[in-house]
């Protein structure tokens, strides 16, 4: 099979796109026909990936999902609030789905000692607002077998995040993951 009929997401297939230096927000819907759950976020976003764990909400069809961070104060739930319900309380980071259509609305980390507490995660395909930041790397490659991918293609599928400049990491890239060690050695006093 050509590597190029990996789906990626939709949102990278064609080519990914870059965002806008002036764009400072938007809003999120959710996937319902009627009363949306809306996310309003006063702030373009950071470290925009596509991420392929099971966790991450993912288009139909998709591989991988699309994910960044916003500070957590930028990001508020400005109608139907009602609607979402939190996925996974156990998980690190909670993630408030639609109870209605599934989507996934915003993530939250509420342990203060995170290392990336204080950061909101979001899917900004569900903006019609142009400009957000586009992803720059792939999260979680392998994990993408645990959802049923064939560990058989994961070299096509590693191909294809590279020639669309998407590197490919098992885990996250490489500042991030210095940046959750240099978390963890300071709060251990070895730093
Ligand atoms: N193999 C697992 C990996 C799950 C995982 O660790 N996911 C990361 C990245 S999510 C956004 O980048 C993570 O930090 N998870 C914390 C959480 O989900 O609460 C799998 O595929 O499930
Ligand atoms: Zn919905
Ligand atoms: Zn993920």
């Amino acid at each position: 099979m050509s590597h190029h009929n990996v789906h990626i997401h939709p949102a990278v297939d064609d080519g990914v796109k870059r965002g806008s230096d002036s764009f400072t927000g938007g809003k999120l819907h959710c996937h319902c026909g009627s009363d949306r759950v809306e996310v309003t976020i006063d702030a373009q976003c950071a470290h925009n990936h596509v991420c392929g764990c099971t966790k991450c909400w993912k288009p139909e069809g998709a591989l991988f999902s699309m994910v960044a961070v916003v500070p957590r104060d930028k990001l508020r739930v400005s109608s139907h609030e009602e609607k979402l319900k939190v996925v996974d309380p156990a998980a690190a980071i909670q993630r408030h789905a639609c109870t209605g259509c599934g989507v996934h609305m915003y993530g939250r980390i509420e342990n203060t000692g995170h290392p990336f507490h204080g950061l909101d995660f979001i899917h900004t395909e569900l903006s019609h607002d142009e400009g957000w930041a586009g992803p720059e790397f792939a999260a979680f490659v392998s994990s993408i077998i645990e959802s049923g991918a064939d560990p058989e293609n994961m070299g096509a599928v590693r191909s294809r995040l590279q020639e669309l400049g998407l590197p490919p990491y098992d885990c996250l890239s490489p500042p991030l993951m210095d940046a959750i060690a240099t978390h963890t050695a300071k709060a251990k006093g070895v730093l």
